[in-house]
């Protein structure tokens, strides 16, 4: 009743039927069909040798390789080897020791699905694009967001007037950069309340609803600590680093922000450690899907055009992840951020379509007329677009946008 320590790992007759799929890139001295083996065996319930004792339901739960494509496999694995709601266990496993085997010269975890019987277990967007469109009052048109720049520097009232300046101007949300928690001269608290008194001025003098997606990255206990201090104020967003925190910190923010009402705008720095390298690492698309797995409402997918890697396919590709349906999952709302200025808001349309957040810091605050301007010239050139109406004919009568594109033109950032 035993098993091959790998070979048994393969079997490319083999019909998944209500498991998990995992697809992977993987280079090898070895011939594939011993490292594709390799790689089932570790990421499932394999050890480096053959055993003398085993129980007898090993046989069933050992994930199978069914299908080789050159360097590319799928794999297939049963739920039971995985436990209900549980991203970190799942990551050990399929994303685990099998990056660092002396075997495997290069892995690549490029993607994966999941029956619904497993997906059920997971909370996915408390909000989803419908509810944060609610709450922002918004629907037909994309969403604005901005971070000031110096990302890190302002102390809380100077933050509050950037905000103030850039709401006024026609931004919808606020957002504080991805390392911006609570340094020194701007702890958490004092800017929350500086920036809540100023967002209650901006929505007075506008009339508008505003947002401010607060960066409640820290510890996982403070963090849910400074959750409730946010639902106490009665803003309706957090920020998360979701990466530098760990995914098990998102599923307790996820959990905590379900108790107080909270949507969660999710940050993805450090990607580019596990992404870029297109040989190793994980997928962006991998770490979207259990973005939204865990329940994040707001993901950062990229801009094809901004200062970021990242091309155009990819960003399509990130966006379909968010927004299309997926089980009982709703859809993210993608932010396209990186880069972004005026003169880039057709292709960012062209790409997204009206159902996507678009985030610009530099691109809004180093417009020669100030961040008001700066945020000012954003919505022109979101309003030109959808009027269809070409950049620089709109900006005939709108000098805030002919200012922007004097200063950046159509041009992507190096
Ligand atoms: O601060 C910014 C953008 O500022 P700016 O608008 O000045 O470039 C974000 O951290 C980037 O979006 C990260 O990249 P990504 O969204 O690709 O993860
Ligand atoms: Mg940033």
């Amino acid at each position: 009743m035993g098993f091959e320590w790998y070979t048994d790992f393969v079997d490319l007759s083999y019909k998944p039927e209500d498991e998990i799929v995992c697809y992977f890139k993987v280079k090898s001295d070895l011939p594939i069909e011993e490292s594709s083996g390799r790689v089932a065996s570790e990421s499932s319930v394999g050890t480096w040798t053959t055993l003398s004792r085993l129980p007898d339901r090993i046989k069933w739960l050992m994930a199978k390789v069914f299908r080789i494509d050159g360097e590319r496999i799928a794999v297939a694995y049963k739920t039971d080897l995985f436990e209900e709601g549980n991203i970190p266990q799942f990551l050990s496993s399929v994303a685990g020791n099998i990056f660092g085997m002396r075997a495997i010269k290069g892995l690549r975890f490029e993607d994966f699905e999941v029956p619904a019987s497993f997906a059920k277990h997971f909370k996915g967007p408390n909000f989803g694009i419908d509810g944060v469109r609610n709450i922002m009052r918004v629907h037909d048109r994309p969403l604005t967001a901005t971070v000031p720049k110096p990302k890190v520097g302002f102390d809380a009232d100077e933050y509050a007037e950037v905000g103030y300046r850039s709401w006024v101007g026609g931004i919808d949300i606020l957002k504080d950069d991805e390392n911006l928690t609570s340094q020194p001269f701007i702890r958490f608290e004092k800017r929350l309340a500086k920036v809540m008194k100023a967002r209650e001025r901006a929505e007075n003098e506008t009339g508008e609803k505003k947002g401010y997606l607060i960066n409640i990255t820290a510890e996982a206990r403070e963090m849910e600590r400074r959750a409730e201090l946010v639902a106490d104020y009665g803003n309706e967003f957090v920020m998360v680093d979701i990466l530098t925190a760990g995914f098990s910190a998102v599923q307790t923010v996820r959990n905590k922000c379900e108790e107080l009402g909270l949507a969660i705008h999710a940050h993805r720095a450090m990607h580019g450690a596990f992404t870029r390298n297109e040989e190793h690492g994980i997928s962006l698309k991998v770490l979207t899907k259990l973005a939204r797995m865990a329940g994040v409402d707001h993901m950062h997918v990229g801009t094809g055009v901004g200062k970021m890697a990242g091309d155009k396919a990819e960003v399509m590709e990130l966006r379909d992840v968010c927004r299309k349906s997926w089980h009982n999952f709703k859809p993210v709302f993608p932010v396209s951020s990186g880069g972004l200025h005026p003169g880039l808001i057709p292709d960012i349309i062209e790409l997204f379509g009206v159902d996507v957040i678009i985030q610009a810091g530099g691109g809004v605050h180093g417009h020669p007329d100030g961040s008001e301007k700066g945020a000012m010239a954003l919505r022109q050139a979101i309003s030109a677009v959808l009027e269809g109406v070409d950049l620089e004919d709109y900006a005939k009568s709108h000098s805030e946008l002919a200012r922007a594109l004097e200063r950046w033109g159509r041009v992507s950032p190096k």
